[in-house]
């Protein structure tokens, strides 16, 4: 039963499991959880007490394996959407004791078997033991390279404890029976060993205490798929409920958010006679035995994390319309090679905040350009560059309707099929007197006026990645001297980020040409490790005889101490545009315009993951080459580590002039 109804989540953080003990009889087991709530069990497959070393000693191999039931008990479709296997905890497979680590090399692929022959879904893995892992993770490599579809969770607690200060900088003092520990590293190693796999998941056990936000905040770039919360980390609220503290309420809300199914693990340690969660009524799936009552024990841990999902937000509609984007790598545009279609058009013009941003922009250029003593006799040239459909003409026309200026407007697109619409929007809407509309690239027009304003929206999600500044050095040829740009600056920004879904489609594709090319992304699964720092900054009009549109830029960006050591996947991209004076827009996180939709953040893939120690910089570099046919990026990481220079000479990707 879905922990809830939330508008538009579709995820299966909907769904709770629970944690459960060897039991032969799992058909009783699964049917008990069900009724009390419970969407699915993490449940051993096999007796714990089972050790194949003895039953080799079993020279006829007459007696049956103990799993816990088979498929005829249990149908493959019941096993597949209601239970996660448990590997046996006792394995060890980097014991000093041969036989134990022979042992459980030949348990952990029979039990893995045996979840492929039951069908499921998962198998929660047993936690790493610190230090070594190396023949764990080959065992675990191996059986990834022979599965179909089934995922591997890695159980790992969520623990960092706080360094010595000579320890710091130093990654490798992941002791699990000294100081420190950050488990994050256990995970990192491990899957290091497995290459990424894209069937390798997390499943963390989240404790009574939490480490910082920022090492917390690491998880959310990796593929985490569970959270098990163990009764212990609760707390007791004043009328003897459980309850968790505010910030693990922060973290479960923040693990519902990425699809992180959450898991109760433990027995009843709430004194609770009354039944039911404060507030909460006694719900149609208590089971009635014999006219009694009968609540599942779990059943008051269950009702608060429901209690968690219920009282999130409804996700907001647009966020809702873009479910289907998160974290789904697109080619950019390139809108001077290519002519958009009317359908892509329809899309910009659905974000009514960006013209409405332009329409700003655009009062208060007429408003310092015309006095009100010269606005009836005065009449401002205004050209659109780059008209598309017409939605900066009408902008444009309405600011000047809502300021009293007078307009002469030129509207310049390259793209014939939009200049038909744009005919026939000027004739539907009367606009014939005051707009003129120029089939034309601005860049080869020979404009009969110069202009007053030159209003224009040639930006990518990285700014000028979609040659903006190229476009707009042919076009100011007849700016007036004096005359504004709307944009009249646009700065870039990159961040870098834990990202291992995009790393992991980006590596599908097999060759290096998509780790050398930009995407287009709406961000979800990631972590943003450092605050985002200016890369590139073009300015309009730029009248000097010496301006090039090349660029380099050395970024450094320093990870906080708390975070620990972080994994980098690629950089992500954004802009920020100033129209006017104080009228900007943009997507860089921290100034981004509020419910405006027209770009999704852009991503510079890593050829290589970077393991960034504790307190060490990041330093990138990154630049913007120009030829007469093309433009692209460079990139490369000079440290931690350095890093092979990526789109040498705009080998894999580049932008069309
Ligand atoms: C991002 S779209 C914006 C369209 C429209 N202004 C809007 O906001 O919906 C950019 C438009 O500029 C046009 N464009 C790009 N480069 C151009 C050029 N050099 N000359 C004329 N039009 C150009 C494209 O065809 C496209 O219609």
């Amino acid at each position: 039963m879905p922990l809830g109804q939330r508008a538009g989540d579709k995820s299966d953080s909907r769904y709770c499991g629970v944690e459960t003990d060897f039991d032969d009889d799992v058909p009783r087991v699964l049917s008990d959880n069900l009724s009390g709530g419970f969407d699915f069990l993490v449940a051993p497959l096999i007796d714990p007490s089972y050790r194949p070393s003895l039953s080799k000693r079993d020279v006829n191999g007459s007696s049956a394996i103990p799993f816990a039931s088979s498929d005829l008990l249990l149908s493959p479709s019941q096993w597949s959407s209601h239970v996660v296997g448990k590997i046996s905890s006792w394995i060890d497979l980097d014991s000093e004791d041969e036989e134990l680590r022979m042992d459980s090399e030949f348990a952990l692929k029979q039990e893995i078997a045996w979840a492929s022959h039951l069908s499921l879904q998962a198998c929660l893995l047993p936690p790493p033991r610190g230090g070594s892992c190396g023949n764990y993770a080959r065992c675990v490599n191996q059986i990834l390279q022979g599965i179909n579809n089934m995922q591997l969770w890695l159980r790992v607690p969520l623990e960092k404890s706080e360094p010595m200060d000579e320890e710091t900088s130093d990654a490798t003092c992941n002791r699990s029976n000294g100081r420190f520990i950050d488990s994050w590293e256990w995970w990192n190693s491990f899957r290091l060993l497995c290459e990424h796999h894209s069937q390798l998941f997390v499943a963390l056990d989240i404790l009574s205490s939490l480490p910082s936000s920022n090492s917390l905040g690491r998880w959310f770039g990796e593929p985490v798929r569970a959270a098990i919360i163990h009764t212990d980390s609760f707390l007791t609220n004043a009328r003897g409920f459980p309850c968790l503290s505010k910030r693990h309420q922060k973290l479960v809300t923040g693990l519902f958010n990425h699809s992180v199914q959450i898991v109760i693990s433990g027995s009843l340690v709430h004194d609770i006679s009354q039944g039911g969660i404060e507030g909460v009524p006694i719900s149609n799936s208590d089971i009635h035995f014999e006219g009694t009552l009968i609540r599942h024990s779990l059943r008051p841990y269950l009702d608060y994390i429901a209690h968690l999902y219920q009282c999130m937000d409804p996700l907001p509609e647009q966020e809702r319309f873009e479910l289907g984007y998160r974290d789904f790598l697109q080619s950019p545009l390139q809108p001077l090679m290519d002519n958009l279609e009317a359908q892509t058009y329809e899309t910009f013009e659905k974000d009514a905040v960006k013209y409405s941003q332009y329409q700003r922009a655009v009062c208060k250029a007429l408003l310092d350009r015309v006095p009100d003593e010269m606005s009836s006799t005065t009449r401002m040239v205004l050209m659109v560059v780059g008209a598309g459909r017409g939605p900066l003409v009408r902008a444009s026309l309405q600011a000047a309707e809502e300021t009293g200026r007078k307009l002469k407007v030129y509207a310049v697109e390259k793209n014939p099929n939009a200049v038909v619409t744009l005919h026939s929007l000027i004739k539907l809407e009367g606009w014939e007197d005051m707009v003129t509309i120029i089939s034309s690239d601005m860049r080869s027009w020979d404009a009969p006026e110069k202009a007053d304003i030159l209003v224009s929206e040639l930006l990518g999600s990285f700014g000028d990645n979609e040659l903006s500044p190229e476009c707009l050095d042919g076009a100011q040829r007849f700016l007036k001297p004096d005359g504004i740009s709307i944009p009249s600056s646009y700065t870039s920004f990159i961040q870098p980020v834990t990202a291992s879904k995009l790393y992991n489609d980006v590596k599908l594709h097999r060759d290096l040409a998509h780790f050398e090319t930009a995407y287009v992304v709406k961000l979800h699964r990631v972590a943003r490790l450092a605050p985002s720092q200016q890369v590139f900054t073009f300015d309009h009009p730029e009248f000097s005889d010496k301006k090039s549109n090349q660029r380099y830029k050395k970024l450094r960006f320093k990870i906080p101490a708390d975070t620990g050591s972080a994994m980098v996947h690629g950089f992500a991209g954004y802009f920020d545009a100033t129209l006017y004076k104080d009228v900007h827009l943009g997507i860089e996180p921290t100034t981004a315009t509020p419910n405006m939709f027209s770009w999704f953040p852009i991503f510079f893939p890593l050829r290589r993951p970077l393991c960034v120690p504790t307190g060490s910089p990041v330093e990138v570099h990154l630049w913007r080459c120009c030829s007469p046919t093309k433009v692209w990026y460079e990139w490369c990481v000079t440290e931690p580590s350095p890093l092979p220079l990526h789109n040498s000479n705009g080998r894999s990707y580049w932008v069309g002039l």
